[in-house]
């Protein structure tokens, strides 16, 4: 795509100095300026991957955000920001474009640092109303007249968050525009009471029913019935706002605006020239379909909500070389369903994302013993300790960077309480192109201190299994974190077995040194292990821990025990990580001594977005970056502590 000639191709893009010079165009040219930026998105992500169906449902809406709202000086704020690639490509990032996701490219979601027209950093959802509140409180207090606007989706305003913000703004009574972007769908069908509240038809059929019927109630009331009927007439149109889902936005005390068709681009930026001029609060609440305007995405947007490389033409997948491996999410969703058939007290739980936390078969199999609780992370866990203080085993499932938003209900309302809740933490680790603020790579440090929890991590598929039925017949709440992505091609269990507690396995032995690795860093140790005999002759100890809580404590010291050196590999930042505890652990057993020590995981640093492979090589977490610090330790000088 970089030999793309984009005068030729994009010609209205290419020419598109500014941002603001959308605001001079008229209907036609608009419309030709949509038709290529839809162009423009299906052929790049065809190739890079990312949020495709989200993006084209808001080109439109794009369009008319540009052309009434001036990004130099307005304030745009993207709810999750995975739907913001119109907006990249009309602010300045046509020529990068094709680096989408790419290491060292332009992110997948809207960056302050990326661009000045990026005005807060998103990717986790539901936070773009207080963001923009907090924007309009400052233009306030410095005596600013810009507008503010958040852009939020139906699926990210079932999260709290969301109301937090809605209550705040109408108590502060700020100007502040909210566009409410429906399309009825979160990564799945959207849930919950909101979505069928907001998607609630108002047929003329039954409005004029529901009125004669009303009617001929009212005109019944003896003496007075007449005069209320010919009230209620004349009221009709308080009728259709008290239907209308802008009763819920009202009674937050804002001006509801709504619903538009979030594809007319003309009548959008009529109605927002208007709700420009507006004071206090205001909901302009859009109809779009999610993956406009290329039919793949459109009969399908969970496919299409965040795809790899595809056809255009068609939008198959691009087909690599074929690769039987499951992923571990499927190892996951499979081992799941197998022990589940045997005790019916497992129920499970996601929040907005049955898909990628491998629950769709579950609920398949389970309706009723599976719960979407939607974009609700907190609720989901309080949720899941509501149902084990009644005798279930209820199992929430969470990407560990979506794990965050919980840490207080983990805390106090499963870990005080040793409540019976097994937590799934999929995506930990580096997860790739969505970069810094969906890396899984906090779980451990903020659970391991956490008392009553255990928490673990699988090498491989079978102890993927394992972990699964450990965690499901222990007494009391346990975490297990595992990565994206494909296994490593270890054949499955049969029949998933029962761990020890706190106990690791010796994988390989050796007296010239030892690595202790956990979860994925497991198989790239003892690949570096094998490498370093090989060039050396010196034979380096491997053991996968299993546990991070309880650590395998006296297997750690026995380890230590004569060894030059010890290093630890996680995938997870080093302050309060795996390598610490192991650290701790040493020390208050009084077995340091003379042992050399190093720790190998992710710096005290965002890691930005690129594949998993490149950022684990970038940070030396991969077999070679382990093979450099074994010569290091092995030859006793001190490596640069951390990565
Ligand atoms: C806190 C959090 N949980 C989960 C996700 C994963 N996620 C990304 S987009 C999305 C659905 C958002 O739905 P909606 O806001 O309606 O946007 P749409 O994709 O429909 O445009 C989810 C669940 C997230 N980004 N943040
Ligand atoms: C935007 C968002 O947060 C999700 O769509 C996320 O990108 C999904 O990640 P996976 O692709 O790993 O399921
Ligand atoms: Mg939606």
């Amino acid at each position: 795509m970089t030999s793309w000639n984009l005068p030729e191709l994009f010609p209205m893009l290419a020419a598109l100095g500014h941002p603001a010079d959308v605001q001079g165009m008229d209907e036609k040219e608009l419309t030709r300026l949509g038709e290529e930026i839809r162009r423009m998105i299906i052929q790049t992500v065809s190739t890079t991957g990312g949020h495709l169906a989200p993006s084209l449902g808001v080109v439109e809406l794009t369009l008319a955000l540009l052309h009434v709202f001036n990004p130099e000086e307005d304030r745009i704020v993207w709810d999750v920001g995975h739907q913001s690639y119109a907006y990249k490509l009309l602010t300045g990032r046509l020529e990068r474009f094709h680096t989408l996701r790419q290491m060292d490219g332009i992110s997948g979601f809207p960056r302050p640092a990326e661009s000045p027209y990026d005005h807060f950093g998103v990717g986790h959802s539901s936070t773009s109303i207080s963001a923009a509140l907090g924007m309009a409180a400052a233009r306030d207090l410095q005596g600013g007249k810009h507008k503010v606007v958040a852009i939020i989706g139906d699926g990210s305003m079932t999260a709290g968050l969301a109301y937090e913000g809605l209550n705040q703004a109408g108590g502060l009574g700020k100007d502040l525009i909210v566009v409410l972007n429906d399309n009825a769908m979160s990564i799945s069908r959207n849930v919950g009471a909101l979505s069928s509240f907001l998607s609630r038809k108002l047929s003329r059929r039954w409005v004029q029913r529901f009125k004669r019927e009303a009617e001929s109630i009212m005109r019944q009331i003896p003496r007075i019935g007449d005069d209320i009927a010919e009230y209620a007439r004349r009221s009709e149109d308080s009728l259709k706002t008290f239907f209308t889902p802008g009763m819920l936005f009202e009674a937050f005390r804002f001006t509801y605006v709504g619903p538009l068709n979030g594809h007319d681009t003309r009548m959008m930026t009529n109605v927002f020239r208007q709700v420009h001029e507006l004071e206090g609060p205001v909901l302009v609440h859009v109809l779009t379909k999610k993956g406009k305007g290329y039919e793949p995405a459109e009969n399908n947007p969970v496919h299409f909500h965040g795809v790899g490389c595809f056809e255009p033409e068609t939008g198959a997948a691009k087909k690599f070389p074929a690769c039987s491996l499951p992923s571990y999410t499927d190892v996951f969703g499979s081992t799941l369903c197998q022990l589940a058939e045997r005790d019916e007290k497992i129920v499970a739980i996601t929040a907005a994302m049955p898909e990628g936390t491998g629950l769709k078969r579950f609920a398949e199999r389970f309706p009723d013993r599976f719960f979407d609780v939607g974009i609700c992370e907190q609720h989901a866990v309080t949720f899941a300790g509501g149902l084990a203080s009644r005798g279930m085993k209820p199992l929430v499932a969470i990407y560990s960077t979506f794990m965050q938003r919980s840490y207080d209900q983990i805390v106090h309302d499963v870990c005080l309480q040793n409540l019976n809740v097994t937590l799934c933490l999929d995506r930990c680790g580096l997860v790739g192109e969505d970069g810094a603020t969906h890396h899984g790579v906090f779980d451990l440090s903020y659970l391991r201190h956490i008392p009553n929890l255990t928490v673990m991590a699988p090498r491989n598929e079978p102890e993927l299994q394992h972990m699964l039925a450990t965690a499901l017949a222990h007494n009391g709440p346990v975490a297990l974190r595992y990565p994206r992505g494909l296994g490593e091609g270890a054949a499955l269990a049969e029949e998933p077995r029962i761990l020890p507690l706190g106990r690791g396995e010796l994988l390989r032995e050796g007296a010239d040194g030892v690595i202790v690795a956990l979860g994925s860093r497991v198989n790239p140790a003892l690949e570096a292990a094998q490498c370093f005999y090989e060039e050396t002759g010196r034979s380096v100890a491997v053991f996968d821990a299993r546990f991070v809580k309880p650590l395998p404590q006296d297997q750690l010291a026995e380890l230590a025990a004569g060894q030059p050196f010890m290093l630890t590999v996680e995938e997870n930042i080093l302050a309060g990580g795996f390598g610490s505890a192991v650290l701790e652990c040493l020390a208050d057993k009084g077995v340091l001594g003379s042992l050399r020590f190093r720790r190998l995981g992710i710096p005290d640093r965002f890691v930005e977005h690129g594949s998993q492979n490149a950022l684990r090589a970038s940070l030396g977490l991969d077999r070679d970056g382990i093979i450099r610090v074994l010569r290091e330790l092995a030859g006793g000088t001190e490596g640069p502590g951390e990565a």
